[in-house]
């Protein structure tokens, strides 16, 4: 049977037009990575980028000019709000149009900024309704306070190994994905501090779905060799 795994390149506030060209680069190389990479070990990855909003519309033509099913984009946040008056906020339909099929929502650095649970659960919503495949980030405290687990997919991502420079233990991983998995039958993933050294012990994880890559998404040769690693 082919295990998918997702590998979610969240960008955050980086990215440049450089990196993008880099991007190009990657895509011209897919056959390779593809044949080499995707189809070893019997793994198909599901590669989502997610950059910037303003770097959504770019990497789109890129992404369709691939036309592959292995590759998508995503965005990192989107409107509570589905339409209407409200500066600065970006639509689940604007992303939609655009060629968003994933948005991350919920994540630990927009909690900071004061996004709740009431905002993310309306988010997930209003982005479903877009068929947009929707990523819940959740840390310790959320899986402890059994807070609704409403998305499409799971994001785990303890708060202290997010820009971290070791993951959390492999066993921790596991079974907080088995629990989750136990009580809501959705995908889990891992995100914090995952690069090319570590995610062949991620992939060991057999419950785990994939994995939400910060800082190693930002750098071509990291990324194409994470992806490489994988299995
Ligand atoms: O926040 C993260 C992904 O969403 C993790 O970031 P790092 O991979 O840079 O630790």
């Amino acid at each position: 049977m082919i295990r998918d795994f997702f590998v979610i390149a969240n960008w955050k506030m980086s990215g440049s037009l450089l990196f993008i060209q880099q991007m190009n680069t990657f895509i011209a190389s897919w056959q390779e990575i593809k044949d080499v990479a995707f189809r070893k070990n019997s793994v198909r990855i599901k590669i989502v980028i997610c950059p910037p909003h303003p770097y959504i519309s770019s990497l789109h033509d890129v992404i369709t000019s691939l036309d592959s099913d292995l590759l998508y984009l995503g965005a990192q946040d989107c409107s509570k709000y589905e339409n209407g008056s409200y500066t600065g906020e970006v639509s689940a339909k604007a992303l939609k149009e655009f060629g968003c099929s994933y948005v991350i929502l919920g994540h630990q650095e927009r909690r900071q900024m004061h996004e709740n649970h009431d905002i993310i659960t309306q988010k997930i919503e209003v982005a479903k309704k877009y068929d947009i495949v929707t990523i819940q980030c959740v840390n310790d405290h959320d899986i402890q306070d059994k807070v609704a687990l409403s998305g499409d997919i799971i994001a785990y991502e303890p708060a202290q190994h997010i820009g971290a420079t070791e993951c959390e233990s492999m066993d921790k991983i596991s079974s907080i994905t088995q629990l989750v998995k136990s009580t809501e039958k959705r995908k889990v993933i891992y995100g914090g501090a995952v690069n090319s050294d570590n995610v062949h012990l991620l992939y060991q994880i057999t419950e785990l779905d994939g994995i939400l890559v910060g800082r190693s998404s930002l750098d071509y040769t990291e990324f194409t060799r994470l992806l490489y690693n994988v299995a």
